[in-house]
Formats: C-alpha cells, sequence, structure tokens
C-alpha cells in the first residue's frame, strides 16, 4: 500500500460497493420480518457510480422527481491493494482503511423500483448520493467492529448506531463481495446503516461521523431542474 495517497481515495476509487440490510434494527423499520432478513445467508450488494462522491463543501442535490430523500449514515471501507478471491481470514490485509459515508436514498423511487422488480441504480446511484469524510488509517480503528457510526439533520441526532450490530462483517464482506467482483485501491465499500433513517429537505445540513475519527457536514440544496 506504499507509495499511494489514500486520503485521496476518492480520486483513487473506480467503484463503490454498497451493502444493504447489514443491520436488523434497520432491516425492521424498513417493514421486513427482521428475524428472516438476518439470517439470510448471503448479503444484498448494490453498486454507486464514483460520480456519486462528494467531499467537503460540496452539496447534496436532490436527484430528479424525488420527493423522499433519506440519509443513511455508513462505515466505508477503503481498499488498500487489488483484491480478488481473498479468503476471510486474509481479508483485513486489503483495507487500507475507513471513513464516514453518506448512502443518500432516494426512498420514494427506490419503493417504486423495489414493487417494479427493478435495480436500485438511480435512486441510491443519482449524482452526490455518496458524501464522504476524511480518511481515517487502517492502524486509527484497530477495531472496526466496535465504533459508533452518527448522523445528526440540523443538529438533532437521528442515528446512533454501533458497527458491533453488524450482520456481516468487515473480513467476510471483503471476502463475500471479491468472489463477484475484483476491488481495487481506493474502492470504497459501504457496509450498510443501522435505524434512524429518515426524510431531509433543501436547507438541512446533515453532519455524521464515525466516532470522532471522520466528520462530515453536508448542506442539502434542491435541484434546480425539477421544481
Ligand atoms: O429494502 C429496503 O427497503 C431498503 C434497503 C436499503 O436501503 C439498503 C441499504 O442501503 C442499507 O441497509 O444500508
Ligand atoms: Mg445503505
Amino acid at each position: 500500500m506504499a507509495g499511494r495517497n489514500f486520503e485521496k481515495f476518492v480520486d483513487l476509487a473506480s467503484k463503490i460497493v454498497a451493502v444493504g440490510k447489514n443491520y436488523a434494527d434497520h432491516i425492521k423499520e424498513m417493514g421486513y420480518a427482521a428475524a428472516t432478513a438476518a439470517t439470510k445467508a448471503e448479503p444484498v450488494i448494490f453498486m454507486k457510480p464514483t460520480s456519486a462522491f462528494i467531499t467537503q463543501g460540496q452539496k447534496i442535490v436532490f436527484p430528479p422527481g424525488c420527493k423522499n430523500l433519506h440519509h443513511e449514515v455508513e462505515l466505508g471501507i477503503v481498499i488498500g491493494k487489488q483484491a480478488r478471491r481473498v479468503p476471510e481470514n486474509e481479508a483485513m490485509q486489503y483495507v487500507a482503511g475507513y471513513t464516514v459515508a453518506l448512502d443518500m436514498t432516494a426512498r420514494d423511487q427506490q419503493e417504486k423500483a423495489k414493487k417494479e422488480g427493478l435495480p436500485w441504480t438511480l435512486p441510491k446511484g443519482f449524482d452526490t448520493s455518496c458524501p464522504v469524510g476524511p480518511f481515517i488509517r487502517a492502524d486509527q480503528l484497530v477495531d472496526p467492529h466496535n465504533v459508533q457510526i452518527w448522523c445528526k439533520v440540523n443538529g438533532k441526532l437521528r442515528q446512533d448506531g454501533t458497527t458491533k450490530d453488524m450482520i456481516f462483517s468487515v473480513p467476510y464482506l471483503i471476502s463475500y463481495i471479491s468472489r463477484y467482483i475484483t476491488l481495487f485501491p481506493g474502492d470504497v465499500i459501504l457496509t450498510g446503516t443501522p435505524a434512524g433513517v429518515s426524510a431531509v429537505v433543501a436547507g438541512d445540513v446533515i453532519e455524521a461521523g464515525v466516532g470522532d475519527l471522520s466528520q462530515i457536514s453536508f448542506e442539502v440544496a434542491r435541484n434546480d431542474e425539477q421544481q
């Protein structure tokens, strides 16, 4: 991993691989029978394009037509070296570090896609749908399975979870994903959100963090093309 500047993982990344339904409390709040989903043998995987990334100073912009935009705070894993068919017991060697990320979701459009059996590409992959924070080196977060992830909207705490509650662990996810999709340095894996997701409106300010290691603050803006 030497020689690469992972502080700039957004520039290195070729993809964002996202995990869904990795916290039983979020599965429950979305209306599923938590026990059923939590005992699923395999994680739910979807992708966001790198055009979804934004960093501090940019705004989260409603996608066209969306009337119900949700925040989902997540621990992001930043991949440090090419990973293909990596066994679980070696997977942590492929982690350069972590970041805080928001999996912004056009919930109304995702609900429609779910009903129609269509993919979540637009509801979750629109421009600005993946705000990310500062890079956390792997040695700064020794136990990624025991850290608070939190999200506030206009100063009010909406999500307050811990990665202890992830159903699928960091090494399991790297191993599982890399069986199907080769991961490259800078790629980011979003590890799923805990309960508390809720709607935001234009003008809101979303703050989020992984403990006090990586924090972000983003303003939400309306989409001038549509309203
Ligand atoms: O199935 C649903 O209603 C929603 C699922 C998600 O949005 C999955 C995630 O992105 C997540 O769990 O973080
Ligand atoms: Mg998510």
